[in-house]
């Protein structure tokens, strides 16, 4: 069940890539909260600056990416400006990843049972060898693999088991965030909703939070409480998931919606979204979207429209549209 109350406080959020020549700003200060044991997803075209959130937020930023402005808050504390030290002790066990290539990142020639114990014994070192193995062992059995076979090598496992280790070792610290992106996108449809549903559960059982990143837009309503949707660098719409299957405020955000199979229903021709994303280093005046949007009046390109509260929506959204 997820709370009221926000574990993270996105605000002002910016972050550039530095070329030789020109910036392009991939996130352009955005504000946002994931809330205590929720699922939030980020959802959005490809380019639309997903990943770069969730790397800003494990502070996995790495150059030419530059976190340029803002603030990312953890109870108060800015976990932009944590120190090594600080840093240590909030990766693994305050906020955790999974990505998609994850999976191969298990080293082949050390056994399962080697790489769960590797994160706890370095981070709780109190536990010891034998603490750490028995950990391990309940984590296994958490995300559903066999104990038996924790002396394994990651190459004796399908992709989807290898994926589960991943979410075991994610899980080992108990971290109160977990950053999904495109977990699962490597796997066969059946394996991922498995997984998926597998998650959930565990969201539930142990009231971790969860940022979620997937181009499977029916995947992620399903999954998810709230949503954000991304465009080009800023966010358009941020409301829960029903909310945005069934009532969405942004035009960009319906057209998100129609670019996808429904989740139920009769099968129906999929519009794609006309035109692309402008390049980020030569934005549009105005709305970001009003190119490409079906709707756009003269306001829509001059003024940036700005993410407002439209409580009888359930939705914070940023259109001229809706004033
Ligand atoms: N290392 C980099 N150097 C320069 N630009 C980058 C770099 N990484 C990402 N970008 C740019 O930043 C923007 C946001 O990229 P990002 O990967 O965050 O988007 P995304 O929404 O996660 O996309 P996808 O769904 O394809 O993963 C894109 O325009 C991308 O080209």
């Amino acid at each position: 069940m997820s709370s009221d109350r926000a574990l993270i406080e996105v605000r002002s959020l910016t972050v550039d890539y530095v070329g030789e020549h020109s910036v392009a700003r991939a996130v352009d200060g955005i504000d946002f909260d994931i809330r205590e044991g929720e699922a939030f997803g980020l959802a959005g075209e490809s380019g639309c600056g997903k990943s770069t959130v969730a790397f800003a937020l494990a502070r996995l930023t790495r150059l030419p990416g530059l976190v340029s402005g803002g603030q990312v808050r953890l109870n108060g504390d800015d976990v932009l400006k944590f120190d090594k030290a600080r840093l240590k002790a909030y990766r693994w066990n305050e906020v955790s990843f999974v990505f998609q290539s994850a999976m191969n990142a298990l080293n082949p020639v050390i056994s399962v049972a080697e790489q769960i114990m590797d994160v706890i014994e370095t981070h709780k070192p109190e536990l010891g060898s034998d603490g750490a193995r028995a950990r391990a062992v309940e984590l296994l059995e958490l995300v559903g693999i066999p104990p038996a076979r924790l002396d394994d090598f990651p190459h004796q496992f399908s992709g989807g088991m290898r994926q589960r280790i991943c979410i075991a070792i994610a899980l080992a610290l108990s971290p109160r965030l977990i950053i999904m992106d495109e977990p699962t996108t490597a796997l066969d449809v059946v394996v991922q909703r498995d997984i998926i549903e597998q998650i959930v559960e565990l969201k539930e059982k142990m009231g971790f939070s969860v940022l979620f990143i997937t181009h499977d837009l029916g995947l992620m309503i399903e999954f998810c409480d709230r949503i954000g949707v991304m465009y080009s660098g800023e966010l358009v719409e941020v409301a829960p998931a029903e909310a945005i299957l069934t009532n969405p405020q942004h035009p960009y955000t319906r057209a998100l919606g129609n670019s996808f199979p429904p989740l139920t229903g009769p099968r129906l021709r999929m519009e794609g979204i006309p035109g692309t994303p402008p390049d980020l280093r030569a934005l549009p005046p105005g709305c970001r979207f009003a190119p490409r949007c079906p709707h756009a009046m003269e306001i829509c390109r001059v003024k940036a429209p700005e993410l407002r509260y439209y409580p009888e929506h359930r939705s914070e959204a940023a259109c001229h549209l809706l004033n």
